[in-house]
């Protein structure tokens, strides 16, 4: 007996997923096909795209007729992205019923020495790649017969009730998932390139959340900490040691897990969701106008975090001045994969 009603019930719906090739989303993917869901998956290697498809596919469930898809293409692109469009039509599909925008990837390192391609290439591929894929298919995924139950002579109850989706059958929803970060809520050294756009993604997402639940469309925007995945792993090679300290408080889940904590909080209805308890912090601290998670308990937090927050970052400038003093003052990222050498080298003898 279920404890509370499923609101992301997948069995034989249809999702796109992008990003899925590699780590996050393609642990979703797994997951849901194995839920009974239909997936396309995009991102832009053809090669990583097949094997990922083979290995959706072991996940196959018990006595559902359902399929996976790659579309390959550099989703910043707009134009090569719109061919999802043709693709859909070829599979004669009108209508997807849910949305996972996972593609993206951090390279930190010092703004001193980012090139303005860094900048350019952060922006692109955080938030572009999202906003792209939302706006090709949102058209796909709107209840446009949803409003017509509405008539000029309802009242203000009428509205709220519609809102909120009292009393009237559960319509079908539909839903966007877009994958920012816990940094969109605190941002700091090393992620100047990156942080900026997961924190654009959540903005994007507050806007057409509300634009788009009329038309019974969910927009949710995940949170997660960090998970040990192949961009992880990637990132950890230029990350600097200051980086790495303050955002210890997060410590690395596996990817599995990160996707089963996302699918179970849209399950739960969350428009919000964190993989970690410091994003939930973080959250509270910066409550503002945000959907809630446990709300009671984080208005006493964001009380709280507004009494330390103030000390946390000026605890954090301390220790980042200390920390370029023992540096000898300006870090170069030459000096830093000299310490990542370094470092190999004393782990191996
Ligand atoms: N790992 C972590 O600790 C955290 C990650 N995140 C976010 O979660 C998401 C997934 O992260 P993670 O699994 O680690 O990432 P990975 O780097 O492991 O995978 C990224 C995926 O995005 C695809 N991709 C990258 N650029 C493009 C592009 N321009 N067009 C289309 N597809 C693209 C890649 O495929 P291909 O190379 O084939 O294009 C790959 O499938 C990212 O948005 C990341 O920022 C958020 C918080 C923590
Ligand atoms: C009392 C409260 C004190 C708060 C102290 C501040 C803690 C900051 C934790 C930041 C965690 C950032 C994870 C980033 C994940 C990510 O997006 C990267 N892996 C890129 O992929």
């Amino acid at each position: 007996m279920a404890l509370f009603s499923n609101k992301f019930e997948v069995k034989g719906k249809l999702g796109v997923i992008s990003g899925a090739s590699q780590g996050l989303g393609l642990a979703l993917a797994k997951q849901l096909y194995s839920q009974g869901a239909s997936l396309i998956i995009i991102s832009r290697d053809d090669n990583k795209l097949k094997s990922a498809c083979e290995s959706i596919r072991k996940n196959a469930c018990e006595g559902m007729k359902q399929f996976v898809e790659y579309m390959a293409a550099d989703l910043r692109d707009y134009k090569s992205s719109s061919a999802i469009l043709p693709l859909l039509g070829k599979l004669g599909i009108e209508k997807i019923d849910f949305l996972f925008c996972c593609a993206g990837s951090a390279h930190p390192r010092y703004f001193l020495n980012m090139t303005h391609e860094d900048l350019e290439f952060g922006l692109q591929t955080n938030y572009i790649t999202c906003v792209n894929l939302v706006h090709l298919l949102v058209k796909r995924m709107i209840d446009t017969n949803a409003l017509e139950s509405c008539s000029k002579q309802d009242s203000a109850i009428d509205d709220f009730k519609k809102a909120f989706r009292i009393g009237a059958k559960e319509p079908q929803i539909r839903h966007i998932v877009l994958v920012s970060s816990v940094v969109a809520f605190y941002n700091f050294i090393g992620y100047a390139e990156y942080g900026p756009s997961k924190a654009a993604i959540k903005s994007f997402g507050d806007s057409i959340r509300q634009e788009l639940r009329p038309y019974n469309v969910d927009v949710h925007v995940v949170f997660p900490g960090n998970f040990s995945s192949e961009g992880y792993a990637v990132e950890n090679k230029t990350k600097p040691e200051a980086c790495k300290v303050i955002e210890g408080s997060s410590k690395p889940i596996s990817v599995d897990k990160c996707a089963g904590i996302i699918i179970k909080g849209l399950q739960h209805g969350y428009m919000y969701i964190f993989t970690d308890f410091i994003g939930w912090v973080l959250e509270s601290f910066s409550l503002g106008l945000d959907p809630r998670q446990w709300g009671i308990v984080q208005v006493f937090l964001a009380l709280i975090g507004a009494i330390i927050g103030g000390i946390v970052d000026q605890i954090h400038q301390v220790y980042i001045q200390g920390y370029f003093r023992k540096e000898g003052g300006f870090i170069t990222d030459e000096k830093v994969s000299k310490e990542k050498a370094d470092d190999t080298e004393d782990a191996e003898n």
